[in-house]
Formats: C-alpha cells, sequence, structure tokens
C-alpha cells in the first residue's frame, strides 16, 4: 500500500518572491543588482522596489542595465517603509502580480524594501522568503543587536566587507555573532567586488528557487517589528505591530 501520510508537496509553477530588507544604505539595491547580473542568464528575473516619495531605486537599477527596463518597477509607498512591506502589502502584492502576468513565466520576483530600521521585516504574505542587509560600515555590533530580520530572516547578508578594514570591523567576528544571533541561520559575508562571495549568493539564490519550484520551501514570517518611534509635526507617536492586531497608535 502506498505510504499517505506525508504527501509529497506540490510543485510551485509561480515565482519565487524574494524580499530585501535592511537600514538605509546596507546595499539593497547593489545587492538585487548583483544578483541581476551574475543570474539574467540562468533565471527570469522581476524587481520590484519600494521607496516613500520616489522611485530612484529603480532607476538606479535601470541605469545599471542588468534587466530590461521593463521588467523594473516601482512602488511609492508614500508612508514609513516597512507599512507597504508589512501591515498593508495591496499596493506591492498587485506589483509584483502584473509584473508575473506581464511576463509569464518569470523564475524569481526581486522586492526591495525602501530603507527602514533594525525591525523591518516583510508579511509572508508578500514574500516567500527573505533577505535582510547589514553592512560592515554600520559597526561590527550591529548583528548582536538582533530583531526579528537580523534574527530570522531566510539569509542575513553582512554587506560592503570590502570595507571592513576601513572602519576597522573584524568580519570573522560579525559573522560569529550573528550565526549566535540566528540560532545558526544562515549569514553571508558579502562584496560585490569580491567574486567568490557573489558565487556564494548565487548558490544560496539558486537553492531557494529549486526548492520553492519542487514545492519544498515553506515560507517563515520573521515576526512582527518592534515597537518603534516616528516624528510627525505633533512631535511623534510610539508605534507596535502586534500579532493578532496589526497596528496600535498611541499619541
Ligand atoms: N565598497 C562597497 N560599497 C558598496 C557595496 N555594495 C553597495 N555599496 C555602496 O553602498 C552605497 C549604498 O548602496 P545601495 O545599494 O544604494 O543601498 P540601499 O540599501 O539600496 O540604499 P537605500 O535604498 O537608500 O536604503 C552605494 O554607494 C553603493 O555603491 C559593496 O559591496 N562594497
Amino acid at each position: 500500500m502506498p505510504d499517505t501520510s506525508s504527501p509529497a508537496p506540490a510543485p510551485s509553477t509561480r515565482s519565487l518572491r524574494l524580499g530585501v530588507a535592511g537600514p538605509v544604505g546596507t546595499g539593497k539595491s547593489s545587492l538585487i543588482a548583483t544578483i541581476c547580473r551574475a543570474m539574467a542568464g540562468e533565471l527570469q528575473i522581476g524587481v520590484i522596489t519600494n521607496d516613500i516619495y520616489t522611485d530612484e531605486d529603480a532607476r538606479f537599477l535601470r541605469s545599471a542595465g542588468v534587466l530590461p527596463e521593463e521588467r523594473i518597477r516601482a512602488v511609492e509607498t508614500g508612508a514609513c517603509p516597512h507599512t507597504a512591506i508589512r501591515d498593508d502589502v495591496t499596493t506591492n502584492l498587485l506589483a509584483v502580480e502584473d509584473l508575473e502576468a506581464d511576463f509569464a513565466p518569470l523564475d524569481l520576483v526581486l522586492v526591495e524594501s525602501g530603507g527602514d530600521n533594525l525591525t523591518a521585516t516583510f508579511s509572508p504574505a508578500l514574500v516567500d522568503a527573505q533577505i535582510f542587509v547589514l553592512d560592515v560600515a554600520g559597526g561590527g555590533d550591529v548583528a548582536r543587536k538582533g530583531g526579528p530580520g537580523i534574527a530570522r530572516a531566510d539569509l542575513l547578508v553582512i554587506n560592503k566587507i570590502d570595507l571592513a578594514p576601513y572602519v576597522e570591523v573584524d568580519v570573522e567576528q560579525m559573522v560569529a555573532d550573528a550565526v549566535e544571533a540566528r540560532e545558526g541561520g544562515p549569514v553571508l559575508a558579502l562584496s560585490r567586488k569580491q567574486q567568490d562571495t557573489v558565487e556564494k549568493l548565487c548558490v544560496w539564490v539558486r537553492g531557494l528557487v529549486a526548492s520553492h519550484r519542487s514545492g519544498q520551501h515553506v515560507p517563515q514570517d520573521p515576526g512582527p517589528m518592534a515597537p518603534h518611534f516616528h516624528a510627525d509635526e505633533d512631535g511623534g507617536y510610539v508605534h507596535t505591530h502586534g500579532e493578532e492586531d496589526a497596528v496600535h497608535h498611541q499619541h
């Protein structure tokens, strides 16, 4: 009799949606450009960028010439970037679905969050997996600060390691701290200027696309953001994202 206790997962025919989040300037757009440059020959890729008021990141990626321009689309979030990737993902989801429909079949859609604070993560309603990006220039101790992205993103990238000697950061120590904060989860030390590290990034992306396609990959929610402060004309407010009740505002 066939074993029906653990049915084989159903293969997926839609693209892998991969989010890229992290603080301002850590190299999210550059990492996306690097993936496109290295993998556009083997994967059909599309990109959605998020900026508050502009389409600057999309323009940067188009000018990098790493993908046909029409496969790079911008979402203007008009609010804090994490709102559009976590609280109400509708605009992003529609943009992803339009891109997938217009260029079917795509293998990979990369969604870049606007730069935000250390605690911003994507909702699993928008992406299947996410990369959280730190850089050595932000300081060697950042990985120890934890938070949902650092602790539980599918991959933590410690970026711009070519700059480590100039900012006096011990990359090995930073990686070790990150592995500890992630309880052994994957950490990649990356520089777009060091091809061996770019290769490792490609191996990770390739593995994830394959496991998504075969139906083995199960999207994980890194968890809600920590409470944080938003400045506004009245002085500001604390903003909390709870597990069930998505958003609370306290003035
Ligand atoms: N030395 C070095 N510089 C890098 C690397 N990756 C990115 N940069 C630089 O870091 C700066 C910020 O990179 P971006 O890719 O724009 O960063 P971002 O996270 O997309 O920025 P926001 O969208 O504004 O949050 C740029 O000047 C990049 O050229 C790297 O591996 N090494």
